[in-house]
């Protein structure tokens, strides 16, 4: 039996996790608090993330990071983009020396722009082939509740995702693999500002053509810094692309469609970030670091550098609809 670990009991670890002991492996899930660990070992439940869902009794949960990644195959991570690096950098000479690195995490550091996998590579000294990254239309509860779903695993070594693929594939989970870590990882961090820019308008109460311009033009913003990064530009038509943006902008379930809902009512950032409960938005720190990488490389980003001056810079979501909609015009490709 494959023993694996997944580093954080929020929503998408906990249901990651879960996928993994449906997937028949022997799984560890880290918490950050002690008493959510005892509490998940006690009633199978984590109703804060995932009320309602009953976690397998296989799955074991610890406070101890040491403990769950001991003899572990696999190391998936699920923790707030802006806390990797500091936090990594406690795990990283704990880690099994070849155990696969699995990011589950969708944004964009801010100072130094890199995306999850590569924060990876640095703070644990791994090579490259050796981090996988998980991604596409996996709206945690969903998954939780066994709602058949679609996913990618990309990595740099294709044997590697297919291991990966076959250590999480269940009947209603169905991986598919990729070699294009830049595309799917720049694709699910992305997506987390178009949906912010979706919530806003859908808060003004604009319809589903609105929302449908926002989401294709927000494709194309992508796929252009995507291939400029050097991602394969079909990556954006699949599920880590067209797929995790659809979901998320389409959902009530997603937070920072929530979150820009709110922005879009007229409430403030912190108002909004207070309606969270705790949970992350990571859209709302990644528009920045996506508009600095963006504006590094000369590429024209305008729903993301609108929803940046919506969170930082006082801009209002109507100023925001107008400056987008009143830009030159252009031929679409
Ligand atoms: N929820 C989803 O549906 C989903 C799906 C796919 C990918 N993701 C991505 O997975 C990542 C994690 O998201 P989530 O939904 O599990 O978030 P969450 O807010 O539900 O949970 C985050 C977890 O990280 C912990 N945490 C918070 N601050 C921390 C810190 N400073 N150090 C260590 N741990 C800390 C929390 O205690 C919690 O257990 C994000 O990058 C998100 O974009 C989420
Ligand atoms: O709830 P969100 O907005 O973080 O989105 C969740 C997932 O990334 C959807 O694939």
């Amino acid at each position: 039996m494959t023993r694996a670990a997944v580093l954080g009991a929020g929503s998408w670890g906990t249901a990651f996790a879960k996928v993994l002991v449906d997937a028949g492996n022997d799984v560890t899930l880290w918490a950050r608090r002690d008493e959510l660990a005892t509490r998940i070992n006690a009633e199978h439940r984590n109703e804060d993330y995932l009320p309602g869902v009953e976690l397998p009794a296989e799955l074991v949960a610890t406070h101890d990071p040491v403990a769950a990644v001991r003899d572990a195959d696999l190391v998936a991570i699920a923790i707030p983009s802006q806390t990797l690096r500091e936090n990594l950098a406690v795990w990283a000479a704990d880690l099994p020396a070849d155990a696969t690195l699995v990011s589950l995490m969708k944004g964009v550091e801010l100072g130094s722009t890199k995306r999850m996998s590569e924060v990876i590579v640095e703070v644990a000294g791994v090579p490259a082939d050796r981090v996988a990254v998980v991604s596409g239309p996996n709206l945690a509860l969903e998954i939780a509740q066994r709602h058949p779903t679609a996913t990618v695993v990309a990595c740099a070594d294709d044997t590697r995702a297919i291991e990966v693929q076959k250590l999480c594939g269940t009947p209603y989970f169905r991986p598919y693999t990729n070699t294009d870590v830049i595309g799917c990882e720049l694709g699910g961090a992305v997506k987390n500002v178009i949906a912010l820019a979706c919530g806003i308008a859908q808060g003004m109460r604009f319809g589903d053509n609105t929302l449908a311009s926002i989401i294709t033009r927000g494709l194309a913003e992508t796929a252009r810094l995507g291939e400029r990064l050097g991602a394969d530009p079909v990556t954006f038509a699949g599920l880590a692309g067209l797929g995790d943006l659809v979901a998320t902008c389409n959902s009530p379930l997603s937070r920072n469609r929530s979150f820009g809902e709110r922005l879009g009512r007229g409430e403030s950032l912190d108002q909004a970030q207070e309606a969270t409960h705790g949970q992350v938005a990571e859209g709302v720190k990644s528009c920045r670091g996506v508009l600095e990488l963006a504006r590094h490389h000369d590429i024209d980003v305008p729903i993301t550098a609108a929803v940046e001056a919506v969170c930082f810079r006082g801009l209002t979501p109507a100023q925001m609809l107008e400056l987008l909609m009143s830009r030159s015009m252009k031929s679409e490709s």
